[in-house]
């Protein structure tokens, strides 16, 4: 019986993707690899620059420049290819990689990614996993297909008391079910 797992989503099915893998005897995370190439530009980005200088010199900041650096901070959201299938009282948490920051210097913005167990096969985009990520360093980051970006582990979570909720079914990820 599968019980928990990868699979690669129909779209990348014959880009010759890798499935997560563990690399040691008793390593937690299944590392994740990039599906294509991408270029993570840096948030040091002229929009950016422009306010810092403009908030030095103590100038207002028109809209256009807050709009204009808001873009430039917004965290990319890499392909993996992969959809994961668990048990439904299971979690897969997707963590940075600690050579990451070290190394690229590439963070999660958002911490760690909760893959829940109802994204596997949702209707708007089959639940493919994404990476989320900034790169805070001066440089851009070129990321070929095939680099290591982050690792996932499944884990089991526990329900409140009373806790009622079966209900809505899940459509898409990224704040699919609303604000
Ligand atoms: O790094 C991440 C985080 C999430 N997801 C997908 C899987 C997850 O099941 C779904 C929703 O994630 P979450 O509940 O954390 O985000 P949300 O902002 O609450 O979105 P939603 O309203 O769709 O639940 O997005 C990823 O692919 N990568
Ligand atoms: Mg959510």
């Amino acid at each position: 019986m599968k019980k928990r797992g990868f699979e690669i989503v129909t779209r990348y099915q014959n880009a010759n993707l890798n499935l997560p893998k563990r690399q040691t005897k008793n390593a937690a995370g299944y590392d994740f690899e990039a599906a294509e190439d991408f270029v993570l530009p840096t948030i040091w980005q002229f929009d950016f620059i422009k306010i810092f200088k403009a908030l030095r010199k103590g100038e207002p900041l028109t809209a256009e420049a807050l709009d204009g650096a808001q873009k430039v901070l917004k965290p990319f959201l890499v392909p993996t290819g992969i959809k994961a299938y668990m048990q439904p009282d299971e979690v897969l948490i997707l963590a940075n990689r600690s050579s990451s920051p070290l190394k690229r210097r590439l963070i999660l913005p958002n911490g760690i990614g909760v893959i829940d167990a109802d994204y596997y096969n949702n209707t708007a985009n089959e639940g493919e996993i994404f990476v989320q990520l900034l790169n805070y360093g001066v440089r851009p980051v070129t990321i070929k297909k095939g680099e290591r970006l982050g690792q996932g582990i499944f884990v089991p979570y526990l329900k409140a008391d009373g806790d009622q909720n079966d209900g809505e079914e899940r459509n898409g990820g990224f704040g699919s079910s609303g604000f």
